[in-house]
C-alpha cells in the first residue's frame, strides 16, 4: 500500500497518516459563502482537496472515502447583498436570500466541474443544520464554555485553556493582530459569537434566545459532528481560516465533545496572490474562474497550472503559466490518444503520497512523456484529475482554428488567382464542417456555428 505522509499545521510536522478507520476515511473542506462568483483562489483549496480525496480513494477504495464539503447560505455578507438585491427587484429579502444561494450554488457546481472536480460525497448547507447548531450551543453554555448575553450567545474563549494550539499564536498576538470585535455584552474581547439575533427582515430561527442565526464558525463545528461524529481524519481549507476560523471551530467542537479529538490533521493551502497579495473579495483584486472559462482558458489548463505549485506555497497566475500548460497538456494528449490507462506509476504515487508533492508528481509526468511511456502517463494523470475524458475536447479547438484560417487564407488566394473552383471547394469543405465564414474585402472572419465538427476539416 502507498504510505502517506502530510505535514499536519497543528502539530507542524510532516506525520505519517494512518486513518480512524480504514474503511471510512473522513475529510472535511470549509467550503464557500454563496453569494458571488468564486475566484481563482476559492479554486486552490477545492483543486487541492479533490487530489487528495482521488489519492485517499485510490489508496483505501472508493467507497471508504467520505468527502464534506459544505455551503455557508446563512452569512451576513449574503444578507447584505440580498437587501441590495430586494430594493431593486421588490422581492423580500428571504426571496433575494433564496435566489442569490441557489444561484450562486449553481454556479459554484459549474465551475467546479469545469475544473475536473468530483463532487464531494456530501455538501451539507449551514440552513439545513441550524437544530444541530442551536444543540450544540446548549451543550456549551451547560458546561460552562458559553454565555448568554443581550440576546446573543458567546463562546467563552477563557473556558478552553488550549485555545490558539493550532495557529500557535498567544492570545496577546491574536488580540493584537486579528479585528477583535469589541462588543459591551463580551465578557472578555476574544469572545466570539455562536448565536446572534435577528429582526424581522433578517433570516432567523428560534432558539432559546429568542428569534436569531447562527455565526459563522458553529455551522462547521455542527455539520462535521453531524456527518462525522466527535473525531474524523482530515480538515482543510486556506491558510486564511487557520485563525480565527479553524481555531474557533476546534474550541467549540472540543468543548461539545471533550470525547473526540476533532480532526487529526489539519491541511492548510497557502494563498494564490496578486502582486503579493492574496486574491480575495474583499480586497477586489480577483478574477473569477468563469472570467478565465469564458476567455477561453481551458479548465484542465486552470487545474494543471493550480497543481504545479506544491498546495503549501504561495503562487500567481501568469500568463506563462498558461501557455506553457496548455502546450504540455496538448503534448500529452496527443502522446496518449488511443492509449489504455496503466497502473499509476510508482514515483508518481511516491510525490502525491508525499505531502500531494504535485510538482514532483509532474516532473515525473513530463518523464514518463519523454520515454513515451502512453499508458502509464495516461493512468498517472488521471489519477490526478487530468486527461481524463470529462476535461478532453478542448485540445483540437487550438488546431482547428489554425487549419480554418490556413484554409481561408488558401481561398482568398485560389480568389485572386482566379481558380474559383478551388476556393469554392473550400467554402464547400467549411460549410459542410459547420464553419460560418463572414468575407471581408482582404479575406474572411469565421466562427464555429451550429453542428461544428472539426473532425470533417481534413
Ligand atoms: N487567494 C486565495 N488563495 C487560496 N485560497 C483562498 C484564497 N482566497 C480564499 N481562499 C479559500 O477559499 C475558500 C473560501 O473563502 P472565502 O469565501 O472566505 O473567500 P475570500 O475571497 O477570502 O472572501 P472574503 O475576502 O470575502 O473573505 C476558503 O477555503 C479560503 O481559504
Ligand atoms: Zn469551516
Amino acid at each position: 500500500m502507498t504510505t502517506l505522509h502530510f505535514w499536519n499545521s497543528k502539530s507542524r510536522a510532516k506525520e505519517p497518516f494512518a486513518p480512524i478507520r480504514e474503511d471510512d476515511v473522513r475529510i472535511y473542506l470549509c467550503g464557500p459563502t454563496v453569494y458571488d462568483r468564486a475566484h481563482l483562489g476559492n479554486a486552490r483549496p477545492v483543486v487541492t482537496f479533490d487530489l487528495l480525496f482521488r489519492l485517499l480513494r485510490h489508496v483505501y477504495g472508493e467507497g471508504a472515502v467520505s468527502y464534506a464539503r459544505n455551503f455557508t447560505d446563512v452569512d451576513d455578507k449574503i444578507n447584505a447583498r440580498a437587501q441590495e438585491r430586494a430594493e431593486e427587484t421588490g422581492e423580500s429579502v428571504q426571496e433575494a436570500i433564496g435566489a442569490i444561494t441557489e444561484e450562486t450554488i449553481g454556479w459554484y457546481h459549474d465551475d467546479m466541474e469545469a475544473l475536473g472536480t468530483l463532487r464531494p460525497t456530501h455538501e451539507p448547507r449551514a440552513t439545513g443544520h441550524v437544530g444541530e447548531m442551536i444543540a450544540m450551543i446548549e451543550g456549551l453554555i451547560e458546561t460552562g464554555h458559553a454565555y448568554e448575553a443581550e440576546g446573543h450567545v458567546l463562546f467563552s474563549v477563557g473556558s478552553y485553556p488550549e485555545y490558539g494550539a493550532l495557529s500557535g499564536r498567544s492570545v496577546d498576538d491574536m488580540i493584537a493582530g486579528a479585528r477583535v470585535e469589541v462588543a459591551p455584552y463580551k465578557r472578555d474581547p476574544m469572545d466570539f459569537v455562536l448565536w446572534k439575533p435577528s429582526d424581522e427582515s433578517l433570516p432567523g430561527w428560534e432558539s432559546p434566545w429568542g428569534r436569531g442565526r447562527p455565526g459563522w464558525h458553529i455551522e462547521c463545528s455542527a455539520m462535521s459532528d453531524a456527518l462525522f461524529g466527535p473525531s474524523f481524519d482530515i480538515h482543510g481549507g486556506g491558510t486564511d481560516l487557520t485563525f480565527p476560523h479553524h481555531e474557533n471551530e476546534l474550541a467549540q467542537s472540543m468543548c461539545a465533545h471533550p470525547e473526540g479529538e476533532f480532526a487529526r490533521v489539519w491541511l492548510h493551502n497557502e494563498m494564490l496572490q496578486v502582486e503579493g497579495r492574496k486574491m480575495s473579495k474583499s480586497l477586489g483584486n480577483f478574477f473569477t474562474i468563469r472570467d478565465l472559462l469564458d476567455k477561453g482558458v481551458p479548465g484542465e489548463v486552470i487545474r494543471f497550472v493550480l497543481l504545479s505549485t506544491h498546495y503549501r506555497k504561495p503562487m500567481d497566475w501568469t500568463e506563462t503559466k498558461r501557455e506553457e500548460a496548455e502546450g504540455t497538456l496538448r503534448d500529452w494528449r496527443r502522446l496518449v490518444a488511443g492509449a489504455e490507462p496503466g497502473a499509476p506509476d510508482a514515483q508518481v504515487l511516491a510525490a502525491l503520497g508525499d505531502d500531494l508533492n504535485t510538482a514532483g508528481a509532474i516532473a515525473r509526468l513530463h518523464e514518463l512523456a519523454r520515454a513515451g511511456e502512453a499508458g502509464a502517463l495516461l493512468g498517472s494523470a488521471q489519477l490526478m484529475g487530468l486527461l481524463t475524458d470529462e476535461l478532453a475536447g478542448w485540445e483540437g479547438a487550438g488546431d482547428a482554428g489554425a487549419k480554418i484560417e490556413a484554409l481561408l487564407e488558401e481561398r482568398h488566394a485560389a480568389r485572386k488567382a482566379k481558380d474559383f473552383a478551388r476556393a469554392d471547394e473550400i467554402r464547400a469543405l467549411l460549410t459542410e464542417a459547420g464553419v460560418e465564414v463572414m468575407d471581408r474585402p482582404d479575406g474572411a472572419d469565421w466562427a464555429p456555428g451550429p453542428g461544428f465538427d472539426a473532425g470533417k476539416l481534413v
